[in-house]
């Protein structure tokens, strides 16, 4: 997967390219959207508890502000990248336009693996990086989670911005504990959003989701959310992978076993539930509904002509390449972009940020109904504005959509 990791930048540009031309959006708006707006790059010393030294390098990508303060995303990998920040910043950008969130993109990071820090080295890391990210509050910049942070590094990160402060402002940092003032909701929203995107596609292609035969890739967070919600509502598992390895039953797995199996051992492979299958394997097998919740560019030229299912809901960030889109879509599979489908989760920390501004906590049954109303609202206008387009893929029709607020927000403002 990490031969591709330049590439994914270069791969978002493509379909911002694409969209605006399909879209009709100007030429000064594409210009200034081909590049961020801002980025700030920094070093990060570190004594480490061994006694040596290490510098670790880090950054944050502003990519868009003009409907409204940047949001979200610190990831903390080795192969963490400028690039890397700079396609989830402008994915984040169109996530937030295509789900009528008054926020901008944002992305940020450091180079460094988690698993060889202390819980110490990492505190001190964490802390580092908010020091030397110096975020204004929630009306400039909101550092939220993702790999390498969970909610326990968002911790260190609001206690480090409000000893900075001298204030407490919980809405200050997003994907914190409810404890510090975070979301109920927040873990799951994700993967239902991934179910609810899939159900409305059902709905577009006339079919229910009781009987749908779906396989999944990834079954972490997003992906075991995703099919707790497709098995309740009497839907069937048919495989399912993970970076150990996949198994598949056409008869449908029985989530409950696989769960369990996967805290034992701490993978999918070796399921006794079902026959082994290939971790990418798994795409090309007979069902209705492909969801890859797992790693970008698992759905390339190659594989993409032996999709067999006519929907494809994408959990993980750019699963599906721009030449694999063009040929599922000449194949009239349906692709629900992760733009829309994986949106739970920012729809959940928009929701985090009015709690904390509000001082007003929501219990769980708001949280999934207000996440429902608003991820339906961005399928339905993003199937409206691929409509416009003349029969655009979904993709399409939500960065136009996306991209038409954004191109109206920089006029408004008079930068363009
Ligand atoms: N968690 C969120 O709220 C959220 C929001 C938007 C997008 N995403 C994206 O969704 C994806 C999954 O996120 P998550 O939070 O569930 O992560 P996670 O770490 O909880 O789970 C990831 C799963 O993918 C599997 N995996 C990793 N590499 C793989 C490979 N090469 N082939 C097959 N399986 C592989 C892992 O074994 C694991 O089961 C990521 O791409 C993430 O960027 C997550």
């Amino acid at each position: 997967m990490e031969k591709n990791k330049h590439d994914v930048f270069e791969e978002a540009v493509k379909t911002l390219k694409k969209a605006g031309e399909i879209g009709g959006i100007g030429e000064n708006a594409m210009a200034f959207l081909e590049e961020p707006k801002r980025i700030q790059q920094f070093r990060i010393p570190l004594k480490k508890d061994d006694g040596s030294f290490q510098v670790f390098e880090g950054c944050r990508v502003h990519y868009n502000d003009a409907i409204g303060p940047v949001r979200n995303g610190t990831r903390i990998r080795p192969e963490f990248n400028v690039a890397e920040a700079k396609a989830l910043g402008l994915f984040m950008t169109i996530k937030h336009a295509v789900a009528d969130i008054p926020a901008g993109g944002a992305k940020g990071g450091i180079r460094a693996d988690v698993g060889k820090l202390t819980q110490r080295e990492m505190e001190t890391l964490v802390r580092s990086y908010i020091r030397a990210l110096n975020p204004k509050g929630p009306w400039s910049d909101v550092p939220g989670a993702d790999i390498g942070t969970g909610q326990q590094a968002m911790s260190w990160m609001l206690d480090e911005y409000e000893q900075l402060t001298g204030h407490h402002c919980p809405s200050a940092i997003n994907d914190k504990p409810t404890s510090l003032g975070g979301s109920l909701g927040g873990e799951e929203a994700t993967g239902r959003g991934v179910f609810l995107t899939m159900r409305e596609a059902l709905k577009d292609m006339g079919k229910p989701v009781e009987g749908c035969r779906a396989v999944l890739q990834g079954f972490g967070q997003v992906g075991v959310a995703f099919a707790d919600m497709l098995v309740a509502s009497g839907g069937e598992l048919v495989a399912a992978s993970d970076i150990t390895g996949g198994v598949t039953n056409s008869e449908g797995l029985d989530l409950a076993a696989l769960k369990a199996h996967v805290a034992e051992t701490g993978g999918v492979a070796g399921f006794s539930g079902g026959s082994p299958v290939g971790i990418d394997e798994l795409f090309t097998l007979d069902c209705d509904v492909v969801a890859p919740c797992a790693v970008h560019n698992v759905i390339h030229e190659e594989n993409a002509p032996l999709i067999k299912a006519k929907l494809i809901v994408e959990g993980a960030n750019g699963p599906v390449t721009t030449g694999a889109d063009e040929i599922l879509h000449k194949m009239g599979v349906m692709v629900v972009p992760d733009v829309v489908a994986n949106s739970g989760g920012v729809i959940v920390c928009h929701f985090e940020r009015t709690q904390g501004l509000s001082d007003q906590y929501w219990d769980l049954e708001t949280v999934y109904q207000k996440l429902e109303m608003r991820i339906t609202k961005a399928y339905r206008q993003s199937a409206e504005a691929a409509k416009q387009a003349g029969g655009a893929s979904l993709r399409h029709g939500a960065w136009i959509f996306a991209l038409k607020r954004v191109e109206e927000a920089m006029q408004l403002r008079g930068w363009i």
